[in-house]
C-alpha cells in the first residue's frame, strides 16, 4: 500500500518517513511548504506539490501539520477517495465539521493521541467517571508539552476530558474550565478543568486526576519519545485502508470493544 506524509519535515513527519519504511509500506512522497528543509530526508523521497497531487498518488495519507491546513486537505481528499489518518490538533468546529464531511466520502481515523497507552488512559477515564460521582469527585486534567506547541489545551487533554464528560453523560462545552485566573470564585460542581503547561523539550505528558474530600485518584502518561505516536500512526493507516467511508477512531484501530 501507498503512504503519504502531510508535514513530512515536521517533528513527527520526519519519524512517520522511517516507520512507514520500517513497516513494509511504500512511501508515495510528501508535502512541505520548504522543500529546502527537505534536506534531510532519505534520498528519492518524493515531493508533491499539494494535497491533491499527494492523494493522488497515495492510497492512504498521515497527516500531522497544522489546524489551517485541515479544510483543504479534507476537500482534496474526499475527491482523491484517499483514506486519511489525522493527527493534526486545535481544530475549530468548523475544521471538525469539514473533517466529518469528509468521512462521508473516505475512510478516516482522527485521533488527538496516536500512543496505544492515551488511547486506554481515555477508556480508563470513561469508566472512573462513571464509577465517581460528580458531585463528590472532581475532575481535573493537566498536560505540559514542548515550548514550539501552537495549541492549549492539548487535544489529548480535550478528547480525555471528552472521555470524562461521556462518562458522567454530559457536555463538555457545558461544563469545561480552562485557565483559571483572577478571582474565578469557587470551583463549580461538576466541572472539568485544564491546566496547559509548556517548556523544554517535553515530548507529551498527561495526567487526569479525581479528587474528592477523603481521596485522590490520578491516572497519567508519559511520552518519551515522539515515534510512539509514528508508530501508532502507520498502525492506523495499514487498519484504515479497505475499510468503508467513515470517522474512526484510533480505539476501532486498537478493536477494543464499545463501552
Ligand atoms: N495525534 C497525535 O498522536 C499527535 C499529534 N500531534 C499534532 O500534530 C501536529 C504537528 O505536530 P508537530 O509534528 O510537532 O509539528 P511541526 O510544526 O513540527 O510539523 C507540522 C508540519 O506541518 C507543516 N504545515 C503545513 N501547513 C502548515 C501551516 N499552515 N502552518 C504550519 N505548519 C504547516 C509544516 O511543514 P512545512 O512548513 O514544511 O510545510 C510543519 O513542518 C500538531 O497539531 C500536533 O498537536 C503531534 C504529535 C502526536
Ligand atoms: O504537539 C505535540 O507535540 C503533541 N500534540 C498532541 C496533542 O495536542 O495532544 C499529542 C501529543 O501529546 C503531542
Amino acid at each position: 500500500m501507498r503512504i503519504g506524509i502531510a508535514g513530512i519535515t515536521g517533528r513527527v513527519g520526519r519519524l512517520l518517513v522511517e516507520e512507514v519504511q520500517a513497516a513494509g509500506a511504500t512511501l508515495s512522497g510528501g508535502t512541505t511548504r520548504k522543500p529546502e528543509a527537505a534536506s534531510g530526508l532519505p534520498q528519492g523521497v518524493a515531493l508533491f506539490k499539494d494535497m491533491a497531487e499527494l492523494a493522488a498518488n497515495s492510497d492512504v495519507v498521515i497527516d500531522f501539520t497544522h489546524a489551517d491546513t485541515v479544510i483543504p486537505n479534507a476537500q482534496a481528499l474526499a475527491a482523491a477517495g484517499t483514506a486519511w489518518v489525522l493527527g493534526t490538533t486545535g481544530l475549530s468546529a468548523e475544521q471538525q465539521t469539514a473533517v466529518n464531511k469528509a468521512a462521508e466520502k473516505i475512510a478516516v481515523v482522527h485521533a488527538a493521541n496516536y500512543s496505544p497507552g492515551v488511547t486506554l488512559v481515555q477508556r480508563l477515564a470513561q469508566m472512573m467517571a462513571r464509577a465517581l460521582p460528580a458531585d463528590s469527585y472532581d475532575a481535573e486534567i493537566v498536560e505540559m508539552h514542548h515550548r514550539q506547541k501552537v495549541d492549549a489545551p492539548s487535544g489529548t487533554a480535550l478528547a480525555i476530558g471528552e472521555a470524562v464528560a461521556q462518562g458522567r453523560g454530559v457536555n463538555l462545552a457545558d461544563v469545561r474550565e480552562s485557565g483559571r485566573d483572577g478571582h474565578t470564585g469557587p470551583r463549580k460542581e461538576g466541572a472539568i478543568g485544564f491546566a496547559a503547561l509548556r517548556g523544554g523539550q517535553i515530548v507529551g505528558e498527561h495526567e487526569v486526576l479525581f479528587t474528592s474530600a477523603d481521596e485522590q485518584i490520578v491516572l497519567g502518561h508519559r511520552a518519551f519519545d515522539r515515534r510512539i505516536f509514528a508508530t501508532g500512526a502507520v498502525r492506523a493507516a495499514k487498519w484504515v485502508k479497505g475499510h468503508k467511508p467513515g470517522l474512526y477512531s484510533m480505539e476501532d484501530v486498537l478493536g477494543l470493544p464499545p463501552l
